[in-house]
């Protein structure tokens, strides 16, 4: 595997309005090692795409970056384009910028608080007060986390009462209902069973039609079950970006063709 051309990719241009895009983003964890080199990705509106590639390959970096989350450990140089704006200057209120962006993670983590808490928590932090507003909100988010139906009737029961999926899926209400324009998901099912697993790869497949979604997985069936498109990384580099059946059935590079048929990684 070490004797693949890095300098060799291919990426092609989606089609359809672009909802994030970075240009030559590099990642330098302790301000040396560069952890990701020059990625430029466009990600469409209304689409999911896969981030796939070997353990360590800069997957969670890359992702990371995109809402600002390396910002303590690590330097990040280039643009990342939102809304044409660069949300990695240095005057961005990641704060705000992270109402548009969000990020779900690998392990569930809701506050120990009750479910309708978890999802009011950041409202509330946000300055909305009114019972009706926040009922509302509560509601639709957990209808679009397809969780509505199986918590209604207890919304004061404890989050960690929850089954590990239902937590995962009260993660993303969570999400939502802050109204963001972007969901970032960094291997969500990587903890869940193959029911759970099922139930959250179909809540993603309906949240993008209103949501830009991008997910780091391992999970090879996952990625052509649910992406449009798919990018791979290797190394710190991002060598292929096309539609995810072009990735798995008739990749461009040798590495891709490698990775997705399992002789590496
Ligand atoms: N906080 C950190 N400090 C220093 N180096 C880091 C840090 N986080 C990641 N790295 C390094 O950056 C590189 C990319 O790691 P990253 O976690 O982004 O890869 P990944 O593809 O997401 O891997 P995995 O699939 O195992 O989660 C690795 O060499 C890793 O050791």
């Amino acid at each position: 595997m070490d004797n693949y051309d890095l300098t060799k990719t291919h990426i092609v241009a989606p089609t359809g309005p672009i909802a994030l895009a970075t240009h030559d983003l590099e990642v330098l964890y302790g301000g040396r090692h560069r952890s990701m080199v020059d990625a430029s990705l466009q990600f469409p509106q209304n689409t999911i795409t896969a981030l796939i590639g070997a353990s360590g390959s800069g997957k969670s970096t890359y992702l990371r970056s995109l809402n600002r989350m390396n910002d303590r450990i690590a330097t990040v140089n280039g643009q990342i384009m939102y809304r044409d704006t660069d949300i990695n200057a240095a005057k961005i209120n990641v704060y705000e910028l992270r109402k548009h962006i969000g990020m779900v993670f690998q392990q569930p983590n809701p506050f120990a608080k009750s479910i309708y808490d978890n999802i009011t928590f950041a409202l509330k932090a946000d300055g909305i007060t009114d019972k009706a507003e926040l009922d509302q909100r509560v509601q639709r988010s957990l209808e679009e986390a397809a969780l509505w139906d199986e918590v209604k009737d207890s919304l004061n029961r404890s989050a960690l009462s929850l089954s590990g999926g239902q937590q995962q899926r009260l993660c993303i209400a969570r999400t939502l209902a802050m109204a963001p324009d972007i969901l970032l998901l960094d291997e969500p099912a990587s903890a869940l069973d193959p029911i759970s697993t099922a139930k959250l790869e179909m809540t993603l497949k309906n949240l993008a039609q209103s949501y830009t979604i991008i997910i780091v997985t391992h999970n090879m069936q996952q990625a052509s079950r649910i992406s449009e498109y798919t990018a791979f990384f290797h190394l710190g580099h991002v060598l292929e970006f096309d539609h995810t059946t072009t990735i798995f059935q008739k990749p461009t590079l040798e590495i891709t063709h490698d990775y997705v048929t399992g002789n590496f990684g």
